[in-house]
């Protein structure tokens, strides 16, 4: 048991809202970008990841977003499609934008950086009038991420889908995705932030992307627990705070404090890390399971993205995680 509810009435489990983009990582590895010929296209961004991650997991999942007029944005839609992600509210954008694009670079298993291209990009294209008011009721829950507030239309689009999530009962999962490309100011960044994080009922992010929501307030310390407080002021029912390698932790407005454990895994890059941790979690919660347990679930399901060379792709199953935590607890490690 958690402490969210979810209306099993709602015949659509999980809607996610945002950037549908491009991975190109690097095949070359161990080495800066300069001296990387060849890539490997996986469909990327933050909230896709997430939703092709509940996807796998089995979850009826659909997506709200705009996709460039281009093979690009064909390329994203089919893949949605072949993993069961309901694209009937992916509208193609035909103004002219273009698909966002995320260069990884992997200098070493524990360095490793992206390079994103984001001018006029389709899916900060996305209008308040994309979301309808039926869709978003028809969900247990949506996920929004911090991307997708950079920009108008998008960022009304967002603010729209949250209020009607809040209309009707939907649980609101932000996942706050700070990616310095699209934003302009540290202000501008924190207080679109924190009208958004004040209407959502599960944050998640790691210490630095909460310190920059933070910007205005006095968390010196970088205290979690004053920053889960300071949000269960507002909606938020669970906080989540992502440490890398240290783990996480999370705190829920009934007092309660979870820390997350980490996995062992061969890392071949740390990107995909959070948006894998994000969809098991999820995964977990939305089963009715403890928080501990769904915080398991993330850690592992992280441990083998981490160990893979893309994010997408990776997601793994239900059987691959629970076949992962199993070898770990006998002693196996990862192979
Ligand atoms: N080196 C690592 N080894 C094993 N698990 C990791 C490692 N790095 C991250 N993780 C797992 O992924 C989760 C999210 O990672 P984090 O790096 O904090 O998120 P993000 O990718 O959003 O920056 C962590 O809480 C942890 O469970
Ligand atoms: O979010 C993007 O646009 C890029 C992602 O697809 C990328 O793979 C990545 O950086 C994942 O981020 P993380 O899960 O927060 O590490």
């Amino acid at each position: 048991m958690n402490n969210l509810t979810f209306d099993s009435r709602k015949p659509m489990d999980f809607i996610a809202i945002g950037r549908l983009c491009i991975d190109l990582n690097a095949n070359e590895i161990n080495r800066p970008m300069e001296e990387v010929t060849t890539f490997t296209k996986y469909v990327g961004g933050s909230p896709a990841n997430i939703a092709i991650g509940l996807s796998r997991l089995g979850m009826k999942t659909g997506f709200i977003g705009r996709v460039a007029d281009d093979q690009m944005g064909r390329f994203i839609v089919n893949y949605l499609k072949q993993n069961q992600i309901d694209t009937s509210q992916v509208i193609v954008d035909r103004s002219g934008s273009v698909t966002g694009l995320t260069f990884t670079e992997i200098k070493s298993p524990t360095d490793c950086s992206i390079l994103m291209y984001r001018e006029n990009t389709a899916d900060l294209r996305l209008e308040p009038n994309d979301v309808k008011e039926e869709t978003i009721q028809n969900a247990k829950a949506i996920l929004i991420t911090g991307t997708a507030l950079a920009k108008s239309p998008s960022r009304e689009a967002v603010f729209l889908a949250l209020d009607y999530a809040n209309r009707h009962g939907v649980v609101t999962f932000f996942d706050l995705d700070y990616r310095p490309y699209t934003w302009t100011s540290a202000e501008e960044t924190a207080i679109y932030y924190k009208l958004a994080a004040e209407k959502c009922d599960v944050l998640i992010g790691t210490r630095e992307e909460f310190d920059r929501m933070e910007h205005f307030d006095r968390n010196d310390r970088h205290d979690d627990a004053v920053t889960a407080r300071r949000w269960f002021d507002c909606r938020a029912r669970i906080v989540l705070i992502k440490h890398g390698k240290n783990g996480s932790v999370a705190y829920t407005n009934d007092g309660q404090c979870y820390t997350g454990r980490v996995f062992p895994a061969k890392v071949v890059k740390t990107f995909g890390a959070g948006d894998s941790y994000a969809a098991a979690l999820i995964y977990g919660l939305m089963q009715g399971w403890d928080i501990a347990k769904a915080m398991e679930y993330g850690a592992a399901a992280a441990a083998i993205v981490i160990s893979s060379h893309s994010c997408s792709e990776a997601m793994p199953t239900v059987e691959q995680i629970e076949r992962y935590i199993q070898q770990c607890r006998s002693g196996e490690g990862v192979r």
